[in-house]
């Protein structure tokens, strides 16, 4: 096993309707891997992520360092392997009042953690936070306004700065995480997620990076997949070389 964080065996999933999105879904995702999905619109990038941090119902296999989901304890593995949305505007309040819900929240606060214990429970708002943040031009009066009022770009930082200040995530999942930044704070945040898997002393161990974007796709990925219905396709080199 060794360097596998993550792996996905014969996955499947549904419209609520019964009909598949995709079926036959397998990889295995190892440390210091970015792995970039792209697909057609429609053919599940998202659906896949949210199955990977089992948030919607799937069939097939999920394995986190060799454990289920499930035995992990749900809550917790979703700390583990953390869905980045690509839009974060249906959340009420404030993120700062997300971050300190987060750390009330009864099954983070009471639930013993399995697992690797190192990790820990998830910290709340901390300056580092939200000088991540201000580093990708974020001021800190944002973190104070209600999500329906920030920009879509705003609010993918904020949300990518809150995944990232967690401090629990050893595989991200991003949801085209940059689609609303300018290209100079694509390219910070790039430039940011590439170092920060490779660091040491930080729990982050790979990401599942979802782009539209070939140019990006490149930029960032070591791996890169294709989604369709019947299954996922690694291509063996960078489709850009
Ligand atoms: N709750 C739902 N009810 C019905 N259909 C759904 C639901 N969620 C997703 N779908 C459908 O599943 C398919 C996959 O959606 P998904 O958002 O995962 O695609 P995607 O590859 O991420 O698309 P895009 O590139 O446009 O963002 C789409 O046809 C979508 O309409």
């Amino acid at each position: 096993m060794g360097d596998t964080v993550l792996e996905v065996k014969e996955l499947q999933c549904a419209r609520p309707k019964g009909d598949p999105i995709f079926s036959n879904v397998s990889f295995a995702v190892s440390k210091g891997d970015i792995v970039v999905v792209q697909g057609k619109s429609g053919s599940g990038k998202s659906t896949l992520l949210k199955c990977l941090s089992h948030l919607i119902l799937y069939q097939g296999d999920i394995l986190y360092r060799e454990q289920t989901p499930k035995s992990y304890g749900i809550p917790s593995y979703r700390t583990r392997v953390q869905y980045v949305p690509q839009r974060a505007s249906l959340l009420p309040g404030t993120p700062r009042d997300f971050m300190t819900s987060i750390l009330n929240f009864g099954s983070y606060s009471k639930q013993p953690v399995l697992g690797d214990d190192r990790i820990g429970r998830p910290r709340g708002l901390s300056n580092d936070t939200i000088d991540l943040a201000e580093s990708w031009g974020i001021d800190e009066e944002l973190w104070d306004r209600n999500w329906s009022t920030l920009s879509g770009g705003e609010m993918q930082r904020i949300a990518l700065a809150m995944a990232i200040g967690m401090g629990t995530a050893e595989v991200l999942l991003l949801d085209e995480p940059t689609s609303a930044l300018d290209p100079d704070s694509s390219a910070r945040v790039e430039r940011f997620l590439k170092s920060e898997i490779k660091k040491p002393n930080t729990n982050l161990k790979a990401l599942i990076w979802v782009t539209h974007s070939e140019e990006q796709g490149r930029r960032v990925g070591t791996r890169f997949m294709q989604l369709s219905a019947g299954g996922i396709q690694e291509e063996s080199v960078d489709p850009g070389v």
